[in-house]
Formats: structure tokens, C-alpha cells, sequence
């Protein structure tokens, strides 16, 4: 079952894109062996969207079909790491081709130029910076992806 990020704006450099890229590499070895990935980004260019709308269109057109869609919103619901995990196994075994991940804009998510979430994932009621957010769901899919391979990288 692959797996991608799908985010509003272009991070080219910086302490981001170093962290980002690193969890995207780990995570696409730790999956092989067990099915899952490899992560992959899609940077959607925001310079020519004027509206918030016109960002969640062009996230919806980059979805593609046959997909579990996973919206981030600070208004969704928050998953201990292992439950996560549990979520992405479940989708795996029961023949999930992929899983998108999508991440909004400074605005945030026009929700009617969107489909209806499979699971709207927050990391608590607080609202983060979009970069941030890149970073810990590219971790966050990294330690669920470890939890199912049984490596040791996540502790409880
Ligand atoms: C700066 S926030 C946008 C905030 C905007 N005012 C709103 O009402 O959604 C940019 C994006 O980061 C993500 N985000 C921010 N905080 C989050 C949280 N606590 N949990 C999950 N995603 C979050 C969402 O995808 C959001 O669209």
C-alpha cells in the first residue's frame, strides 16, 4: 500500500525539508519488507491560488482514485502512535492501494471542494504551522510503518 503526503505550498530548503526527507527515506526501507510504501510527497505550488477554495480544489485533483483519504485538521480526531498504526494495517491488509495524507494551506481546508475524509487526523486542538505539521505527519507515518515492521524505534 503506498503512501503520500499531499500538501499546500512548496518547501524547497531548510530545517523542514531535511527532516521531512529523512522520515520519507526511512520510511519508505522500514515499509518494504512488510507491504507499506514507499512515502511519497506531492508539493502542490500555491503562488498562482488566490482562495482557500482554489487550494482544496487543486489537493482534490491530486488525490487520484482508489484512495483512503486522510484530511489533517485540528478539528479531527487524535490517534495514539500504536492506534495509527493499527488504522494503516487495516487499510493495508484490507487491500488499500493507497493512502493520501493531506495537509492545507495557511487558510487551512475549503471542506465542500473536498471528498469526505476516510479519517480526519489531528495532532491535538492546537492549530501548528503547515511546515510543522509536514514534518510531524512524515514522523508520524515513519513511527506507524516502524510499529508494524517491529523495529524498535518506537518506546512506550
Ligand atoms: C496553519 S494551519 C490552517 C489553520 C486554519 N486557520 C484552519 O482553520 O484550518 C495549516 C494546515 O495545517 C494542518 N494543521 C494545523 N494544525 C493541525 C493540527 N493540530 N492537527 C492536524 N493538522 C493541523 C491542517 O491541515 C491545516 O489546514
Amino acid at each position: 500500500m503506498k503512501l503520500r503526503i499531499a500538501a499546500i505550498g512548496r518547501i524547497r530548503s531548510g530545517p523542514e525539508r531535511e527532516l521531512v526527507d529523512d522520515y520519507i527515506s526511512r520510511c519508505s526501507v522500514a515499509g518494504r519488507a512488510i507491504g507499506l510504501g514507499p512515502l511519497t510527497e506531492t508539493q502542490i505550488d500555491n503562488r498562482s491560488l488566490k482562495t482557500q477554495t482554489d487550494e482544496s480544489r487543486a489537493l482534490a485533483e491530486s488525490l487520484g482514485g482508489d484512495i483512503k483519504f486522510v484530511l489533517l485538521d485540528e478539528r479531527g480526531k487524535a490517534f495514539k502512535s500504536p492506534d495509527l498504526a493499527r488504522k494503516l494495517g487495516q487499510w493495508r491488509d484490507g487491500g488499500c492501494r493507497e493512502v493520501v495524507f493531506c495537509i492545507g494551506g495557511a487558510d487551512g481546508h475549503d471542506r465542500e471542494a473536498l471528498p469526505a475524509p476516510d479519517l480526519m487526523l489531528a495532532f491535538g486542538p492546537a492549530v501548528w504551522p503547515h511546515k510543522l505539521v509536514r514534518v510531524m505527519l512524515a514522523e508520524q507515518i515513519y513511527r506507524a510503518v516502524s510499529i508494524l515492521a517491529g523495529t524498535p524505534y518506537h518506546r512506550e
